[in-house]
């Protein structure tokens, strides 16, 4: 563990030395001199390939920046991290969602021979459930099948199980339906309800600690729902499973002790989708993809813990972000998903990198005095381009973007894939290559335009380039590569962390709005007496009490 901050390290000065050199250089140089760039600066795994030429980069950067990784041990936290260490020091626990692929059913676990049999019992019991659900075997109150399953829970207990099944939908059960309600607003969950059959729908309350405000009320509405919708208190066993580290809540609830599906408190929130959390996933697209998916995050793991520093895609793509977020002043990163059915992974990849690395203070508690986390945001193209792209290639902010693709769509229609590919090759080269004044002026003068307008709007219509991307291509979204692809950006999230010799896997920053919402829903009731808040709150509260009582 580091002693001395990061920032401190020789390491760091190299290459805030070596920045100043590469602020001279620019991406079109680099690739004007040299043929092998993209050969040297990419990798594979398994189908998926990582393109990480257009960054600006040498030989010399990655060097001084491995140096880094071995400077702030990145090597020997890895190794905590895969043997169950306490690497989440705040809170004295491992962060053990690596084991959750491990498709070892016995064996150690950093010494640990419980871990793999807990792990696969759970497997188990949600085969059994799944299996039952998706062959018409699970019946509901009037024994018809299940049609429609509504996860509840929220941020971990739903970004990652609603992106994977929006993801995997072409491999969906054709007659289940999933929902997911995560918003407190009653929008959310009676938007869902609209429709349903308490008869053929069934809950899932999915929250590891099953205190969750939101997730906890919605899941009782949707309670009363089905008792007012013909449900009977007996029936509730059949329509209502829980997923929780929290036995006794959930039997507190009504829920069925044998309904449960238990996971342990060294899976945190935004790596749990590998859990029973992914009950969703399972019962949508089976069983069999579900464990695919498993096994596509276990090759990254493996990538991970084994190739060398230099060759390792997480390592590489974490050490990038540090490159540019350190170094080079960046302080966003984008993520452009060129598939309509990952539409929800930046969302997922807000969760995971900014809960994550969203700290300023060190391990050992000091204020850090360097930038940590970025601003994760994306959608997917070709939505982006004709809403922020702007920004990306003329804005003054420096954002390094990753652009994904599978080559093979799903939905095969028309011409319709080769153009969004078309579109995300081509802007990953405008955003490198830019274009000059003088091709912005000879375009014009081409295309009729006078001297004065030339000189009046060439400048609005520069490139200046140079702006980085990776680029990650796969042959189809699949099970097995959607694993490695998210197991590859938990990774990158660590390395970071590491590097940045923060916590990657608490949440503190979370508890203090909710501890002040308590206070202001009792505030809200209209014969509230006053308590003490700020005069903006003050007033905000009063005004909401004043407009709730006009009709
Ligand atoms: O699964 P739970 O315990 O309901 O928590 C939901 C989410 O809330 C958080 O604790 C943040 O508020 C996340 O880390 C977690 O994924």
């Amino acid at each position: 563990m580091m002693s001395i901050t990061p920032a401190a390290s020789p390491a760091w000065q190299a290459l805030q030395t070596h920045a100043k050199t590469m602020h001279q250089i620019t991406l079109q140089d680099l690739f004007a001199h040299d043929e092998q760039r993209f050969d040297r600066f990419s990798l594979s795994l398994n189908g998926l390939l990582l393109d990480y030429s257009k960054n600006r980069i040498t030989d010399e950067t990655l060097q001084l920046l491995l140096n880094l990784a071995e400077a702030t041990q990145l090597p020997q936290m890895r190794e905590a991290l895969f043997t169950g260490e306490a690497v989440n020091l705040t809170e004295g626990r491992a962060a053990l969602h690596t084991a959750l692929r491990d498709p070892r059913r016995d064996g150690a676990v950093g010494g640990d021979m419980t871990i793999l049999p807990q792990i696969h019992a759970v497997l188990d019991q949600m085969q059994d459930c799944v299996q039952r659900i998706r062959e018409g075997d699970w019946k509901g109150f009037t024994d018809e099948p299940i049609t429609d399953v509504v996860n509840i829970g929220i941020g971990g207990s739903d970004l990652g199980p609603l992106m994977v099944c929006e993801a995997l939908r072409p491999y969906a059960h054709p007659r289940l339906r999933m929902h997911f309600v995560s918003n407190i607003d009653a929008a959310h969950l009676l938007q869902a309800l609209a429709g349903l059959k308490p008869q053929t729908t069934l809950f899932i309350i999915a929250s590891k600690t099953f205190t969750t405000q939101e997730t906890l009320t919605n899941a009782h509405s949707a309670r009363r729902w089905f008792l007012e919708q013909g449900g009977q208190e007996e029936d509730i066993a059949k329509h209502f499973v829980a997923i929780s580290t929290n036995p006794r809540a959930v039997s507190e609830f009504g829920i069925d002790p044998a309904n449960r599906f238990g996971f342990w408190d060294w899976v945190g929130g935004r790596y749990s989708l590998w859990s029973a959390i992914g009950l969703s996933i399972a019962i949508s697209v089976g069983m069999d993809r579900f464990r695919e998916l498993l096994a596509g995050a276990h090759a990254m793991d493996q990538h991970f813990r084994k190739a060398p520093l230099a060759r390792n895609m997480p390592v590489i793509l974490g050490l990038l972000g540090v490159w540019y977020h350190n170094f080079l002043g960046a302080t966003a990163h984008a993520v452009l998903p060129y598939d309509q059915p990952l539409h929800r992974l930046p969302a997922y990849l807000q969760q995971l990198d900014m809960e994550s690395n969203g700290k300023s203070v060190d391990r050992q508690g000091r204020a850090v005095h360097y930038s940590t986390g970025p601003i994760i945001f994306g959608e997917p193209g070709t939505n982006g381009q004709h809403a922020f792209y702007q920004l990306i290639h003329q804005g003054s902010h420096l954002i390094p973007c990753d652009f994904l693709a599978p080559c093979q769509s799903h939905y095969p229609l028309g011409e319709h894939h080769e153009m969004l590919l078309a579109n995300m090759l081509a802007q990953a080269e405008a955003l490198m290559q830019g274009k000059t004044q003088e091709q912005v002026a000879h375009e014009m003068q081409e295309a009729g335009h006078s001297p004065a307008e030339i000189a009046a709007l060439a400048p609005h219509r520069v490139f200046a380039g140079n702006r980085p991307s990776n680029t990650l291509l796969f042959p189809k979204l699949d099970p097995k590569t959607l694993g490695m692809l998210l197991a590859l950006y938990e990774h990158k999230v660590f390395v970071q962390g590491v590097i940045w010799n923060i916590n990657s896997f608490d949440q503190w920053g979370v508890e203090l709005g909710k501890q002040l919402a308590r206070q202001v829903l009792k505030d809200l009731r209209q014969d509230a007496p006053p308590s003490p808040h700020d005069a903006s709150t003050q007033a905000l509260i009063q005004t909401v009490r004043r407009y709730r009582q006009s009709s």
